[in-house]
């Protein structure tokens, strides 16, 4: 059985150490969050427990929007009326009595406006496994797709992999081209009345030092979508990933990067590869299947059309030796594959095509296969219906493809940076908000010891299915099912020592950044994938009485856009 063995040098605050779960005479009753007999699940909103996005992915805007726009503003929901009190959590999350005096009640929030929610759409898995049409808004002005541009390549923009160039005044993203490179960019979106364009660089007249002959076939303007920055060093990456970073910390924080506690890289995670081997880090590959051939492949960018692969060159070994990219698929739409780190789970979910029958499946290694309802549920079709992974000194079961991480270092490398940021004392109290399947919460259950207690919130109910199952034998973990932002209120929690939020792309919204910076944290640590939705929440935090103390940044999705940050808050003083 796990125990929770924290060293007594993570700064035992004169708690004595004990055994068990009753208090003695004169000792701190713990858990205060204890563990209660376990709940209902209390997700009112239907959600079920899916996939999470292979890999976060540029939303396609409601209207045409400069991409760099932070999510807020996009939400086609309100927030929610606030749900009453009455809520069975109310009580079952107050302090226990004996507990040290705590605060009574929540501070007000300062006086915050509106802000960005998560709202059902971004809480629910990506629509590819049954892709639908997207709304089509009938175009203005003459079309300008296919017209050839020579222009100068300016910086990087935030989401997408693009960078920004102007053309008569016009500004275009242009993806497949590198800041400071002359190219002939080749409009790929937008009409003579768009206010800005699309386009791929389809010929480099000055290449970027950082310009490299793309490894995979199918990468290049008009090909596969999921990588962005084949044709870079992957050096050159992380510091294009180090500029977006800043540009969205100064536009949406006003912070420079000293002024955020970040050395301004972006940290490669892994080991050094011989030059020109591309890192094989994905452990999850959604491949969508083309309904004539039965080939797999993946989606074309801001498309649903699909590129055929048969080999994809970020593919963990683990996924490529199964074989799925060699065989046909009939009556399929997608087939996501997942090869769990750390042990050799295999599991392959299939989204039939509507009204037909699941082909038989046979691959080149043993997996578990699922397959995905008319409805969106998981369902087993054959072994298990979960893989392991290993990460932080535990097993941890995900079913059904839930949400785990993608590169499979980032587990560990995530929850280091958190607990070092932390630094989590014996006794503690802690909130692992948007926790999936525990990770975090294992993680700190372990640093605050049986004397603290943490609960983690998550919206997916299978996810919390399996954070229960994993973090079973720790008496100081609750995990509960709702959404952060209507279960928090209602929680009776009025303050807690530590908290860790590892929100979706669409981060936590002005709303529950407010809530947290009221319940008087010591420390926080925001986990982010996206930088512009970090930096939007950073400067709600400051508005709250927060300020960064340290962040990182990490390249966890090489060859992509994409990067993972960690950031830690404090508390100004005199707040
Ligand atoms: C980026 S993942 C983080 C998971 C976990 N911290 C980990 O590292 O494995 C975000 C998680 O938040 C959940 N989620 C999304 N919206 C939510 C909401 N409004 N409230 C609670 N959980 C939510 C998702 O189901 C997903 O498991």
């Amino acid at each position: 059985m796990t125990r929770n063995t924290p060293s007594r040098s993570h700064g035992s605050s004169g708690k004595g150490a004990r055994k068990g779960g009753a208090a003695k005479p004169g000792q701190v009753a713990r858990p205060r969050w204890g563990k209660p007999s376990r709940p209902e699940a209390t997700d009112r909103d239907g959600f079920t427990a899916r996939t999470a996005p292979l890999a976060p992915e540029e939303r396609a805007p409601q209207r045409e929007q400069e991409p760099s726009r932070p999510a807020r503003g996009e939400r086609p929901e309100r927030a929610e009326p606030a749900e009453r009190g009455e809520a069975r959590e109310g009580r079952e999350g107050q302090p226990k009595g004996g507990a040290r005096p705590r605060k009574q009640a929540v501070r007000p929030p300062r006086a915050l406006r509106d802000g960005a929610r998560a709202s059902r759409a971004e809480a629910a898995p990506k629509a590819a496994r049954a892709p639908k049409a997207p709304a089509v808004k009938a175009p203005t002005g003459d079309p300008l797709v296919g017209e050839r541009y020579e222009v100068e390549v300016g910086p990087v923009a935030h989401g997408g992999g693009h960078c920004v160039a102007r053309h008569e005044g016009r500004v275009l993203f242009v993806r497949h081209a590198l800041p400071g490179e002359k190219v002939i960019a080749r409009v790929t979106e937008g009409t003579t009345t768009s206010r800005f364009l699309r386009a791929d660089a389809v010929e480099v007249l000055e290449p970027a030092k950082e310009r490299i002959a793309p490894p995979c076939p199918f990468s290049g303007p008009g090909k596969c979508g999921g990588c962005d920055w084949q044709h870079v060093t992957p050096g050159g990456q992380r510091k294009l990933k180090a500029q977006v970073l800043t540009e969205q910390l100064a536009k949406l924080a006003g912070l420079t990067p000293a002024e955020a506690g970040w050395d301004g890289s972006v940290e490669p995670v892994g080991g050094k590869l011989p030059a020109g081997r591309v890192p094989a880090w994905r452990t999850r590959v959604q491949y969508a299947v083309d309904a004539g051939s039965g080939k797999v492949g993946l989606r074309k960018h801001r498309s649903h059309e699909i590129q055929p692969v048969d080999r994809c060159l970020i593919a963990a070994e683990g996924v490529t030796e199964l074989g799925v990219e060699s065989r046909d698929w009939p009556g399929v739409v997608s087939v996501e594959t997942i090869a769990a780190s750390g042990s050799s789970d295999r599991q392959v979910v299939l989204t039939p095509a509507p009204g037909a029958q699941l082909p038989l499946v046979e691959l080149d290694r043993p997996v578990s296969i699922a397959r995905v309802d008319e409805q969106g549920n998981i369902h087993k079709v054959h072994g298990r219906g979960f893989v392991r992974e290993r990460a932080a000194g535990r097993t941890w079961r995900v079913s059904n493809g839930g949400f785990w991480q993608i590169h499979p270092e980032a587990p560990d490398t995530l929850v280091d940076a958190v607990l070092d940021g932390l630094d989590p004392q014996w006794g503690e109290n802690a909130l692992d908000l948007y926790c999936g399947v525990g990770l975090f919460a294992g993680a700190l259950a372990d640093r605050v010891g049986e004397d603290g207690a943490v609960l983690g919130i998550e919206s997916g109910k299978q996810a919390v299915a399996d954070a229960r199952h994993n973090l079973a034998a720790l008496e100081n973990v609750r995990i509960e099912c709702d959404r952060v932002e209507s279960l928090l209120p209602r929680t009776g929690i009025t303050a807690t020592d530590l908290i860790v939020l590892d929100p979706p792309r669409v981060g936590a919204g002005r709303e529950t950044v407010a809530h947290l910076a009221g319940l008087g944290a010591r420390r926080i640590a925001y986990v982010a994938c996206d930088p512009a939705a970090l930096a939007r929440d950073l400067a709600f935090f400051r508005e709250g009485g927060y300020r960064l103390v340290s962040l990182r940044a990490f390249d966890l999705f090489p060859m992509t856009h994409h990067f993972e940050c960690v950031a830690i808050l404090e508390p100004v003083k005199g707040e």
